[in-house]
């Protein structure tokens, strides 16, 4: 196999040296106000939330360096990460434990309503372990291949991670995708084998693949069931021993790193920030590297997981800080923040997102631009993968080009807009990012380059102007049960895919990797696969590059007149279907009318495609028996002028709503 990791890699880490278990007090750390139990000290942080006045703050330099844990929960979607979280909470006093504690982390209604967490969590948790006071940072990650930007960004501000499997579905694609995350950045992965009470559950195997495939000892596996809190106690003193407290330095000038952020509305800006060095205290001026604009530090705290203020934040710490931002251009992910008189050299920050696919997003009426642009500005704050080019069209007018980690990721952007700020948009068919080589002087001059990315498919140069068309690819990892092995393969083949390796990761389960075209699997490619694997296939995938290839731009005409939203680009060998597709559509959401409507897709000049919503022949004379025949005659003028109009203006009447019902059609099918 390829990328199994070296021998001993993973023991070289720092293990930092821990009581024994048994003498480990599961108990919240009391504040000094708030030493009464959980219950107790819930209801005391309830009155500090809503008491500005309250004094008492947790005094944070009671956490040295040596006393503190940062860590990622990771796993593929489902195998139990906000689970595991709860019950660490719950196991810490940081909630009461009730059983309504279902993955309290997932705070969001997109979260709550589709049980996939999308937005990294972080929650800071006191626990008293043989006498000594731990603060132990947790970040609780979404599995899903398109937020594994919030994945890698977490693990910026980690010394380990959690690393949980299902004890029944065993290592998956995200899983594997998920280790060489944070392997790469150097963490100390603790496996941990979930859902050991599941009547098919086989940790012995699980344990197994993982010693084949990470090649971690299966004694150091952890086996548990979060649900029922089995051995979950093992995992917070894996935390304490195996995982080395953050190297940072106190007394240096403050460098804070911004790995996350989220608006308020009332509050403005609050970042996530980890701090590398030095101290911060309210009434603070601090810089940020990024746009050199000086603020001053209102609030800073640790999220418990609500916000909870503090005095200070010390370096080795996580936690949260307020200081007036209200632009959302000023707290910019990946941000070094540090005060005003001791400037300091940035931390390295983040590789920004990449975009996989774009689409264009309308408000869907005119009059709620300025509303949309506020709220699309916010949205994107919270979640910075999203990029955001100004577009307009001829018929929805004024937009955006957004760029999304995938489809997934589109929709739940849009329902966060939707849930969240209560906007109403649309969107239009999403497209892979394609390149093209410029042939053409007059292009390469009004481009300023010889090769250009092309997010919008209105804008595909013709053929004649370009030496070669490029798409992206992906390396996609494909995990699955033997007996599916050559269904997945006619998949692959059919979705123009090219293998690279294949190996058994246990008797019988089998890792494929396949190079991809992106616009292959961007859309239903997971769906197709989890279908004809009875759900037990699993899939992943990271950038590849370019490739050439024969690349067509598709254009839909109404009686021969381009409609410019549903131009799509499609490899050649695909644009009949695709146009179909679009066809059928299209003709199920247009009216009839008084005359025929030819719904065609073409390449150039070529018509590939057709579809015809009859005319709807008005009897304007119903209601005309026997009676004056000048009325008669002036109705049929009528009639007749009605339909001279529109094809005298050479265009079909789209009522707006059928045409966005198209657009929504695509985008919510997500077929095309
Ligand atoms: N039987 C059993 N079910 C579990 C256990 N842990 C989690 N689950 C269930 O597995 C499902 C997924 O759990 P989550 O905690 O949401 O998984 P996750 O990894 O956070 O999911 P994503 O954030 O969407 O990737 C839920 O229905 C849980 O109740 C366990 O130990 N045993």
């Amino acid at each position: 196999m390829q990328f199994l990791v070296g021998p001993g890699w993973w023991r070289g880490r720092a293990i930092t040296a821990c009581v024994s278990g048994a003498a480990c007090r599961m108990l919240p750390l009391p504040l000094p106000v708030l030493s009464r139990g959980a219950a107790a000290r819930s209801r005391a942080l309830d009155s500090l939330h809503s008491s500005a006045e309250r004094k008492e703050k947790i005094d944070m330099s009671r956490f040295p360096v040596e006393n503190i844990r940062n860590f990622s929960i990771i796993a593929h979607v489902d195998h139990g990460k906000s689970t595991l979280a709860d019950r660490l909470l719950e196991l810490t006093g940081t909630i009461d434990k009730t059983n309504n504690n279902k993955q309290v982390l997932d705070k969001l209604q997109v979260e709550r309503e589709r049980g996939i967490t999308v937005k990294a969590q972080t929650a800071s948790l006191f626990y008293n372990c043989e006498g000594k006071q731990y603060l132990l940072n947790l970040i609780d990650t979404p599995g899903h291949v398109d937020f594994s930007y919030e994945v890698s960004r977490s693990l910026s501000a980690c010394q380990g991670v959690l690393l949980v499997v299902d004890a029944n579905e065993g290592i998956q694609a995200q899983t594997v995708a998920n280790f060489f995350l944070a392997f790469e950045a150097q963490l100390s992965v603790i496996p941990v084998i979930n859902k050991i009470d599941l009547k098919n559950a086989d940790p012995k195997r699980v344990e197994k693949q993982i010693e084949k495939v990470f090649d971690i000892p299966s004694d150091e596996c952890i086996k548990i069931s979060a649900k029922l809190g089995t051995n979950v106690e093992s995992v917070l003193q894996a935390v304490i021993e195996r995982i080395p407290p953050p190297k940072v330095h106190r007394k240096n000038p403050l460098r804070a790193l911004v790995f996350d952020s989220t608006f308020d509305q009332y509050r403005g800006v609050i970042a996530n920030v980890a701090l590398f060095d030095g101290v911060v205290s309210k009434g603070d001026k601090i810089v940020s590297a990024h746009t050199r604009k000086t603020y001053e530090v209102n609030e800073v705290g640790v999220l418990n997981p609500n916000e909870l203020p503090t005095h200070k934040l010390y370096a080795g710490q996580v936690g949260y800080l307020i200081a007036g931002m209200k632009d959302v251009t000023e707290a910019q992910v990946g941000d070094t923040l540090y005060l005003h008189k001791q400037p300091v050299e940035p931390l390295p920050g983040f590789k920004s997102a990449k975009p996989m696919v774009f689409a264009g997003m309308y408000p869907v009426d005119q009059s709620e631009y300025n509303n949309l642009k506020s709220a699309v500005e916010k949205l994107t704050l919270n979640d910075s993968s999203v990029t955001v080019h100004r577009d307009s069209s001829l018929a929805l007018g004024a937009g955006w080009r957004l760029g999304f980690l995938g489809l997934l990721h589109m929709e739940v952007f849009n329902q966060r807009l939707e849930q969240e700020y209560n906007a109403s948009v649309i969107l239009t068919t999403p497209t892979v990012p394609y390149k093209a080589v410029l042939s053409s002087a007059k292009l390469i001059k009004e481009y300023r380059e010889k090769e250009i990315t092309i997010i919008n498919p209105a804008q595909f140069p013709d053929k004649s102007k370009v030496t070669e068309y490029l798409e992206p690819v992906v390396l996609g990892t494909v995990i699955t049960p033997d007996e599916y092995t050559g269904k997945i393969m006619m998949l692959c083949q059919a979705r123009r895919a090219i293998q690279k390796n294949m190996v058994f990761i246990d008797q019988n389960r089998v890792m494929l990797k396949y190079l991809f075209p992106l616009n292959e699997i961007v859309v239903d490619f997971y769906d197709s696969l989890k279908s004809l694997s009875s759900g037990y296939a699993s899939f992943d995938y990271e950038d590849a590059g370019y490739q050439t290839a024969e690349l067509v731009k598709m254009d839909i005409l109404l009686n021969g007149n381009i409609v410019e939203e549903l131009v799509t680009v499609v490899h050649k060998d695909k644009a009949h279907s695709v146009g179909k597709a679009i066809c059928e559509r299209l003709k199920d959401s247009l009216p009839r009318q008084l005359f025929e409507i030819a719904i065609q897709a073409a390449i150039g000049s070529k018509i590939i495609a057709r579809e015809t919503v009859k005319a709807y022949r008005k009897n304007v004379l119903a209601k005309c028996y026997g009676g004056d025949i000048t009325r008669k005659m002036k109705l049929l003028k009528r009639q007749a002028e009605g339909k001279k109009k529109m094809r005298k203006i050479g265009n079909v009447e789209v009522p707006k709503d059928a045409f966005i019902k198209v657009l929504k059609t695509q985008s919510d099918n997500g077929k095309i």
